[in-house]
């Protein structure tokens, strides 16, 4: 058996595809890497929709994987709709690296000013295409300005020096990965990272059981636990659209230490949760601590959202 392993063409994702096919290989199993073009020229038939499959990243490898043109998906995990196409199964969740968003400077002045604390984001402009940072950045620095920005890492990069902007802000993993992170670059601590980050998920039919076992032999269960807690917090607070949803989930010892937040979307309110809970008692944490986050004044920030969005 060679697994077909669908990937999308872009560095990063590239990446985490031969990261899986040298696990495999680890286990004793051959693979070949499936490059797959945007959803544009994909056969795409309408039930699909139906049937669940809706993330921008993840759409064109689910329609390859159900015309069985490849055995497995590699997605970057935050990138995955929380409910997966009909026929679709998780089969592993590979061992997660680093997990926290980094910020970019324009130049080594910026990032001098940063750290040593005199650099004023309020008066700086600062590009981001997620909400989920956006609203954080807003939250912390009201007055900042904030601009929006598309294309993969490589492109974005190119974009800062080009722009008059102060900084960029990325997933550490994604610029790491492709050995892309600039010197003049923070880790920035104080900002919680989307459900997921950093995580790479395997994907196979759920009727593929030879591949499920295959894959079911990379599954790093620590990570696979902590990712569970945040994605059940996110689905629990809104699904899996693109929100102002954070979540962060890590192991010590035997307990599991969790934080995550609901921010509006002008940043102005920001709900927060953290707790501390054995292992073995955090079946539901996700969704409970969601719920905490909803009867706190969460209903009426996601209601607003879901408002906004449909306008
Ligand atoms: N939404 C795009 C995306 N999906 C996964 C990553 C990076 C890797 C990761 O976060 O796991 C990125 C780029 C980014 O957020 O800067």
């Amino acid at each position: 058996m060679k697994i077909r392993i669908g990937t999308r063409d872009s560095k990063l994702a590239l990446w985490q595809a031969e990261m899986v096919q040298a696990l495999l290989k680890d286990k004793g199993f051959d693979s070949e890497l499936v490059l797959i073009k945007s959803e544009g020229d994909m056969d795409l038939q309408t039930p699909l929709y139906a049937m669940g499959v809706q993330g921008v990243f993840t759409r064109s490898l689910d329609v390859a994987l159900l015309n069985n043109k490849i055995d497995i998906a590699v997605h970057s995990m935050k990138d995955v709709p929380t409910q997966l196409p009909a026929g679709i199964v998780q089969a592993a969740i590979i061992e997660r690296g680093v997990v926290n968003d980094l910020m970019v400077f324009k130049s080594a002045d910026h990032k001098q000013a940063y750290d040593n604390g005199t650099a004023d984001l309020n008066t700086w402009n600062i590009a981001t295409s997620s909400i989920r940072r956006k609203a954080q950045l807003l939250h912390y620095y009201p007055e900042c300005s904030i601009h929006n920005i598309r294309g993969n890492v490589l492109t974005r990069l190119q974009k800062l020096e080009q722009e008059n902007w102060d900084a960029v802000i990325f997933a550490q993993a994604g610029l790491e990965r492709i050995n892309a992170r600039p010197e003049a670059s923070v880790v920035l601590d104080w900002m919680l990272p989307a459900p997921a980050q950093g995580a790479v998920m395997v994907v196979c039919l759920d009727r593929d059981k030879d591949v499920l076992a295959a894959c079911r032999l990379l599954n790093h269960e620590p990570t696979d636990t902590c990712t569970k807690v945040e994605r059940d917090f996110l689905k629990t607070l809104m699904g899996g659209c693109s929100t102002p949803i954070s979540a962060y989930a890590k192991i010590e010892d035997d307990k599991i230490v969790f934080k995550g937040s609901l921010c509006s979307l002008d940043g102005e309110e920001n709900i927060e949760v953290d707790t501390t809970i054995d292992i073995a008692d955090a079946e539901d944490l996700g969704i409970l601590l969601a719920q905490e986050v909803l009867v706190s004044g969460g209903r009426e920030i996601v209601d607003s959202i879901r408002n906004t969005n449909n306008s």
